[in-house]
């Protein structure tokens, strides 16, 4: 057996014709913190649901903590997740409603007693442990569904966007969580969230899905540099000067050249097709732009090659699945 902490072999499931995942692959070790993403319809709750054994999967395998999927009893023992929209039993207290999931998990009533405790602690609810859950706001929700996801001390968790609709204080608080859950239980979290920010925070490795298969996966800068490595450009050029660029431009394989809305002195260039994906192939043809730009003697005011970031990796290779 693998010693990933989790792992997926050709993973697939389809709603009758509809193909909803399809040969997912990928391996995440202990510590690690795996950031899921994708646009609506990606695949990333079916994907958690397999994974939690929540649904069946109509081929392929997966194992968790060295637990194979033909045992979903026992990976059920090693896992804990917070559902997209958890609901919470409001006349409850936050500490009685861990205790009963304690017990669930068949801990005596003095361990999940205790359990409960430290868990509240864990997630800074200690104060508010003994309130109706009635009383918590929405990010008191979120926190109190990570505690009770880790009740069973998994060793993979799951949080399907946990700070949707969060303040920054509260999302702040609980990336903060999140990283701990990692650090210093030294379990693998799978983080489904369409908050890119949040992933460049905290993730240490990121899957992209679009339409039910992988369109990139690695560490967040891996992934930000292959996808989203220089495809475009914003040139500035004086605005007098801005007519001579463009002619100068038209003579430059794959490159569209456009106006920039507001901002008469500076153009977007883009790659209007790619030979290969390869992130040189994009840098040589915007050096190409520049050359072609100085050339024709117009005063280059700034060059500035966009595509630094998860956001722009994202976008493009999402973009470039829909064609
Ligand atoms: N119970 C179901 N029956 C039929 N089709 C479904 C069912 N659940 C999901 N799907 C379809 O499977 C695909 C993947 O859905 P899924 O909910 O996994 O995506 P997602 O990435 O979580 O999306 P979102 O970001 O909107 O939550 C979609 O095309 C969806 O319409």
């Amino acid at each position: 057996m693998s010693a990933a902490a989790l792992e997926a072999v050709e993973l697939a499931r389809s709603y009758g014709a509809r193909t909803a995942l399809a040969g997912l692959t990928f391996s995440v070790d202990s510590g690690e913190i795996l950031g899921l993403l994708g646009p609506n319809g990606a695949g990333k709750t079916t994907t958690i649901r397999l994974l939690t054994t929540m649904l069946r999967p109509s081929s392929g395998t997966f194992s968790v903590a060295g637990v194979p999927s033909t045992r979903p009893v026992d990976i059920r023992r090693v896992v804990g997740a917070l559902p997209e929209s958890a609901g919470y039993p409001e006349h409850m207290t936050g500490l009685e409603y861990l205790r009963y999931h304690g017990r669930l998990f068949g801990l005596s009533r003095g361990d999940a007693s205790r359990t409960s405790e430290r868990l509240l602690n864990e997630v800074g609810l200690a104060e508010r442990g003994l309130s109706r859950i009635a009383t918590y706001s929405r990010g008191m929700r979120q926190r109190l569904g990570i505690a009770r996801a880790l009740v069973n001390n998994p060793a993979v968790v799951f949080l399907d966007e946990p700070t949707l609709g969060l303040d920054p204080a509260g999302q702040r608080q609980v990336l903060g969580i999140v990283r701990d859950i990692a650090q210093r239980r030294g379990a693998t979290v799978v983080l489904s969230t369409h908050t890119l920010p949040d992933v460049e925070e905290v993730c240490t490795k990121v899957l992209i899905l679009a339409r039910g298969r992988v369109l990139s996966a690695g560490t967040v800068d891996e992934v930000t540099r292959v996808a989203a490595a220089p495809g475009t450009a914003l040139l500035r050029v004086p605005t007098d000067g801005i007519h001579r660029a463009m002619g100068a431009l038209t003579a430059v394989p794959h490159l569209t050249v456009e106006a920039t809305e507001g901002h008469p002195d500076v153009l977007r260039l883009s790659l209007r097709e790619r030979p290969d994906d390869h992130p040189d192939s994009a840098s040589t043809a915007l050096n190409a732009a520049l050359r072609a730009v100085l050339l024709a003697d117009v005063p280059v005011r700034s060059f500035e090659i966009e595509g630094s970031r998860l956001s722009d990796a994202f976008l493009s290779m999402t973009r470039r699945s829909e064609r």
